[in-house]
């Protein structure tokens, strides 16, 4: 069996209006996501996940299908046994898609020895998202494949995040295909409304690159909280976001907003000095799941080669 493990993410920045060339920041966490493979001599494909046991079935498991016909490309790929294990939720804004898709591209690239560089996985597993959701920025799956804390479109590598993180998850599945689409409709019906909008979400992502580089979280912070604003007008709030939301900044938190596609799944919240417990507790009694995290440089990697 080879393993290797891909990385969620958080958006700082950007989500929603990166689909449309505007800047994003976006950082790496230590939820990961394993994906365990080996060859089969019944030359049958099997797919293990939490999502069920399948062949390649482009219903359950359209990312990991769609990783298995591209890598056709590279390697004689017959009969593999897939198995995916990951901390991450699913739909849930985390990357949870991403992280499936970078780690079992590596998983394979290992195990046929196909020699595909980092790039050339973030790139194939970019392409598999647009497949899947319709539209996708390269965003997810390159903080997925390279960790760290990165500005798209310019792929540009920013400071590491030295504050806890802290996610609420309102366990309200979200369909990131749904959410982009809406937006897209949205953007189609009042384009001199929309385009500004999300004009200026990237216009926080340039201001805080070197807010970043210079640990001004506070000010991170007022700029991520109108973000949040932002994403509400285009209509990917919810009532179960917001709560948790202001239950964060209710405890102190430096700011908390929306992560990744909105509609349900997950926020994130900057905790201060000591203060993420707090936060913690404030999410969970308004009835979302926390869990603390820092951001992680570490991207895709091999964790092992057997067992
Ligand atoms: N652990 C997993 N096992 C199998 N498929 C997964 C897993 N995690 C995510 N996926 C795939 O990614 C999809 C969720 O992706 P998406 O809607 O983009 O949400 P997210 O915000 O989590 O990225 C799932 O429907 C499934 O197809
Ligand atoms: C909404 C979007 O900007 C981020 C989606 O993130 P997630 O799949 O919800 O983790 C879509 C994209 O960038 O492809
Ligand atoms: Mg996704």
């Amino acid at each position: 069996m080879i393993t290797c493990s891909a990385p969620g993410k958080v958006y700082l920045f950007g989500e929603h209006a990166v689909v449309y060339g505007e800047s994003a920041i976006c950082c790496a966490v230590e939820l990961r996501t394993k994906v365990s493979v080996e060859k089969s001599d019944e030359n049958e494909i099997i797919i293990e996940s939490i999502l069920g046991r399948t062949g390649l079935d482009h219903d359950t498991h359209p990312y990991v299908s769609y990783v298995i016909e591209k890598m056709r490309r590279f390697a004689d790929i017959k009969g593999v046994r897939i198995i995916i294990e990951s901390e991450l939720p699913v739909g849930s804004g985390l990357g949870s898609s991403a992280a499936v898709t970078v780690a079992s591209i590596q998983a394979l690239n290992h195990l046929y020895e196909c020699g595909l560089s980092l790039e050339g996985i973030a790139k194939t597993a970019h392409e598999i998202e647009k497949m899947v959701q319709g539209n996708a920025s390269p965003t997810d799956t390159y903080v997925s494949t390279m960790g760290g804390v990165v500005m798209i479109p310019q792929r540009k590598k920013l400071d590491l995040i030295n504050c806890p993180i802290v996610v609420g998850n309102t366990h309200k599945f979200s369909s990131t295909k749904e959410l982009v689409g809406n937006v897209a409709k949205l953007r189609s019906d009042f384009p001199s409304v929309i385009e500004p909008i999300l004009y200026n979400i990237g216009q926080m992502s340039i201001l805080a690159e070197k807010l970043v580089s210079e640990g001004d979280y506070k000010t991170i912070g007022k700029l991520m909280n109108i973000n949040q604003g932002l994403l509400d007008a285009i209509g990917v709030g919810s009532a179960e976001l917001s709560s948790l939301v202001y239950a964060a900044r209710g405890s102190g938190a430096i700011s908390a907003k929306i992560t990744g596609a909105g509609g349900g799944g997950c926020m994130v919240a900057l905790a201060g000095e000591n203060n993420a417990e707090d936060i913690a507790r404030a999410i969970e009694n308004a009835g979302g799941e926390a869990i603390i995290t820092n951001n992680t440089k570490e991207g895709v990697r091999l964790e092992s080669l057997h067992g």
